[in-house]
């Protein structure tokens, strides 16, 4: 099948979100963990090609190049038009990803224009005046002030990206989205001409995202969270570029013991472990005892645990308590540690049988997706808006993965994702 969307996503929560919203139209999605190798073929690529990167905060030659290794391989699938996906609160670090990638996927596509649209309305993500607001507060005044990693303070989109890339910034607002598909494509010709290289564009519902997808559905290039991304599936279907879906059948979910692992110090993740570990047992790892003695401990706890039993090992902690830790062990050093443990941990986990592995944060996600060996993921049901079930093989093994981002999700979201794999 010639794919007709290749995606690049800079985290594996972010990835499995815009797998998810993709393959509610019921075409096949592919989800794949990291570049391909060279010699892997695309004769099976999937009408939508997703490739998970954990480039969020790397150095930006390193994540540049490494999107540049992901292009090159879903060219191979046949693919004319591309998403880069980044976070619906725009999490990067001052100098990136999200421009840097951009600007060297429109120099590979030879494109003058594209659009940034991280609006996630159904999960409360809306932009407004090219300011970008989480619920009711502004992204600067919402929890993701204290993001360990990547802290926002600004909640205006332009000025967020200016000092990203080297062309203009400008904005197409809601007046104009809301005027329709004809209007948007006007201001944003009228922007081109202006040489405004980079447009945010706002959103506060989906008749918004659906104006933004119907004007941009033949761009080569289109940036943004999952949300726009979840629109295109149905354009391309009445343009005639793929064929409606057939029922799609995702296999019986594995058997096997269960554990909830969480990185993410989210403001929903704080109370989904607050609400889980009151009913389940649950160890907390701090990085700065996991600097002086390793994971030992933890794993021996883990050791002593009945493999079905409901179970939660979190780092989770309050930004007052991430803000000590970094300041003893250094920003790097804390989360590195932290990741490590909970990757060696889920690598235990599965070596005593557990095959549903719950698992709170992006960056987290990346480090126990890649502990496990898991190069490609099947997409089930999805547990809330954005988080689906996916599945995987390690080691010949069927394994169950729902990969959490931080803020998404109501607060009885571990037992939701794992009551709705009992009921399949
Ligand atoms: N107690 C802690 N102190 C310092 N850093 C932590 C702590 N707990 C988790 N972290 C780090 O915070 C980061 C959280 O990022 P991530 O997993 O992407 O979550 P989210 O999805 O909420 O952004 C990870 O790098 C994790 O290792
Ligand atoms: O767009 C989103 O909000 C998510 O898909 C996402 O990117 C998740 O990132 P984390 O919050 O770091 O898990």
């Amino acid at each position: 099948m010639r794919t007709v969307l290749g995606c690049i996503a800079d985290d594996f929560t972010g990835a499995t979100d815009l797998a998810a919203l993709l393959a509610r139209s019921g075409l096949p999605v592919s989800l794949r963990i990291g570049v391909p190798s060279e010699d892997e073929s695309a004769a099976d690529a999937a009408a939508f090609e997703v490739i998970a990167l954990k480039c969020r905060t790397t150095p930006v030659a390193e994540a540049v190049e490494e999107a540049s290794r992901a292009f090159a391989w879903l060219k191979r699938t046949g693919a004319v038009r591309f998403f880069w996906k980044y976070c619906s609160t725009f999490d990067s670090t001052a100098e990136g990803n999200i421009g840097p990638i951009a600007e060297m996927l429109m120099t590979e596509l030879g494109v003058r224009q594209t659009i940034y649209c991280p609006a996630f309305p159904e999960n409360g993500r809306s932009i407004f005046m090219g300011h970008l607001f989480v619920g009711e507060d502004l992204l600067s005044e919402s929890p993701m002030k204290d993001h360990p990693l990547t802290p926002m303070r600004d909640s205006s989109l332009v000025r967020l990206l200016a000092p990203q890339v080297g062309g203009k910034v400008g904005l197409a607002n809601r007046h104009v989205v809301a005027r329709g598909a004809e209007a948007l494509k006007a201001r944003l010709e009228a922007l081109a001409d202006d040489g405004v290289r980079h447009v945010i564009v706002d959103a506060v519902c989906d008749e918004d995202l659906r104006a933004i997808a119907a004007t941009t559905a033949d761009f080569p290039l289109v940036t943004g969270g999952s949300a726009v991304a979840g629109q295109l599936p149905r354009l391309y279907i009445e343009q005639g570029m793929v064929l409606p879906p057939s029922a799609r059948r995702s296999g019986s979910p594995p058997q096997g013991g269960q554990i909830v692992l969480s990185g993410s110090c989210s403001a929903m993740t704080r109370r989904q472990v607050a609400h889980y570990g009151s009913q389940s047992a649950s160890l907390r790892l701090d990085p700065l005892t996991l600097a002086a003695e390793g994971a030992g401990a933890a794993e021996a706890w883990l050791r002593q645990q009945s493999p079905d039993a409901p179970k939660l090992i979190f780092a989770t902690a309050e930004p007052d308590d991430v803000k000590r830790a970094q300041e003893k062990l250094g920003l790097e050093k804390a989360s590195q540690l932290v990741e490590q443990a909970l990757a060696d941990l889920a690598r235990a986990a599965f070596r005593r049988g557990i095959r549903r592995f719950v698992v709170a944060g992006g960056e987290t996600s990346g480090a126990v997706t890649k502990a496990l060996g898991v190069t490609r993921l099947e997409i089930g049901p999805e547990i809330a808006p954005g988080v689906p079930w996916t599945f995987a093989e390690v080691e010949g093994e069927r394994i169950a993965l729902a990969l959490k981002s931080g803020n998404f999700g109501r607060e009885t979201f571990f037992e939701d994702a794992l009551n709705l794999l009992e009921a399949a």
